[in-house]
């Protein structure tokens, strides 16, 4: 049998409890080539099927055979999902939009199981379902999300936050920081590590031999020769001289305003971003539905949804599941 990509529950009290259920009792999962088996709590799931008037039972399983990771099963009618319980938090009482403690240590612990059981080889990879990152670190969690959790669990000091769509894919140098904080986080180091290992990893799980990369400037028109900026030509340009000299198909730092037009016509694999909002909205512009989040430079496959715990759409079922199957479907491919 297959290890099982784990999919880890997500804040009890945003959308990721009713997101999981809305696409399995919706039969998404069903081409998915692997056993799924999700890591949270059988109360917080069952509460986010009732949303769809789903009547789900939870089946207590024995502790051996080719499911042992899971602990329990979700049934409903024909369906059956695997689950790992790791909470037991009172599901009736949780109000949307409100974690408690409680809430966010369980979720702490949902990414730290399914990331130990990464590490052991006993699952082929972890799906993330959103987190919200003031209930973290309200629960004591130093890192501000799954990114930098799971590089410290890991041991890993420097990864690279990817998000993926069809038409668009963008690496970030830096990540969850102010923006104010941006231009003194840039350095020639920082921004060559994100070209090395978005190279590498596209190489080796998106197939392309030599992955056409764009690096963005920082400042508008890329500068203009100093006029609005040094980072380009301090920074930036001579990182991009070093990728290119160890063999990497690196060009820029173009404009950031007119470089998104041609990376969505197909001229470059992904574009290296300065800054969180300077690669998100054209992504999440593209592929809000469909994006997906992936931490490159692990050395386990994790995925994400490229949305939040979106409070205010927790409990109605509205939220869309789409780019949770896209995270889904992605971890499988490169689990291949
Ligand atoms: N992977 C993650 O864990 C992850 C990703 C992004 C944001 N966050 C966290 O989530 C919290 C809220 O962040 P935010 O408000 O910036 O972003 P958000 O994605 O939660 O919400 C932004 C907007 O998108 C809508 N939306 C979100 N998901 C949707 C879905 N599946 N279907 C339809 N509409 C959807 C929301 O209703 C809202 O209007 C923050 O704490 C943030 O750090 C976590
Ligand atoms: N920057 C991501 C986004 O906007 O989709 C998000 O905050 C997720 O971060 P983690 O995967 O590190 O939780």
């Amino acid at each position: 049998m297959k290890q099982p990509i784990i999919i880890t529950m997500g804040d009890p009290t945003g959308v990721g409890p009713e997101i999981i259920m809305k696409a399995w009792l919706e039969d998404n999962f069903s081409d998915v080539q692997r056993p799924l088996l999700v890591a949270g709590d059988g109360a917080v799931l069952q509460r986010a099927a009732a949303i769809f008037g789903a009547e789900v039972t939870v089946e207590a399983l024995a502790d051996d055979g080719p499911q042992a990771l899971a602990s329990h099963r979700l049934l409903c009618g024909e369906r059956s999902l695997l689950l790992k319980k790791l909470s037991e938090l009172p599901a009736a009482d949780l109000v949307y939009g409100a974690p408690d403690l409680a809430c966010g240590q369980a979720m702490i612990r949902y990414i730290e199981w399914a990331c130990d059981h990464c590490l052991s080889g006993e699952a082929a990879g972890m799906v993330t379902a959103p987190v919200n990152k003031q209930a973290l670190r309200a629960a004591g969690c130093e890192a501000p999300g799954h990114t930098e959790l799971l590089a410290a669990r890991c041991g890993v000091e420097k990864v690279v936050m990817m998000l993926a769509g069809s038409r668009l894919r963008v690496c970030l140098v830096t990540t969850h920081l102010p923006y104010s904080a941006v231009p003194m986080a840039l350095t020639p180091e920082e921004i060559l590590s994100t070209v090395q290992i978005s190279a590498v990893a596209l190489r080796r799980f998106f197939s392309l031999d030599s992955p056409r990369l764009a690096v963005l400037a920082l400042n508008p028109h890329a500068g203009e020769g100093g006029q609005f900026g040094d980072e380009e030509q301090r920074l930036i340009a001579p990182a991009i001289e070093s990728a290119r000299q160890q063999g990497i198909d690196a060009s820029g730092p173009h404009s950031a305003d007119a470089l998104f037009h041609f990376a969505v016509q197909g001229a470059y694999d992904a574009v290296i971003c300065m800054y969180h909002d300077q690669g998100l909205i054209p992504l999440k512009l593209l592929h809000f539905d469909d994006g997906v989040n992936v931490t490159l430079g692990l050395p386990i496959i994790r995925t994400s949804v490229d949305h939040g715990t979106a409070y205010d759409l927790a409990g109605s079922g509205r939220a869309s599941s789409a780019s949770l199957l896209a995270a889904v479907t992605l971890a499988c491919q490169m689990a291949s």
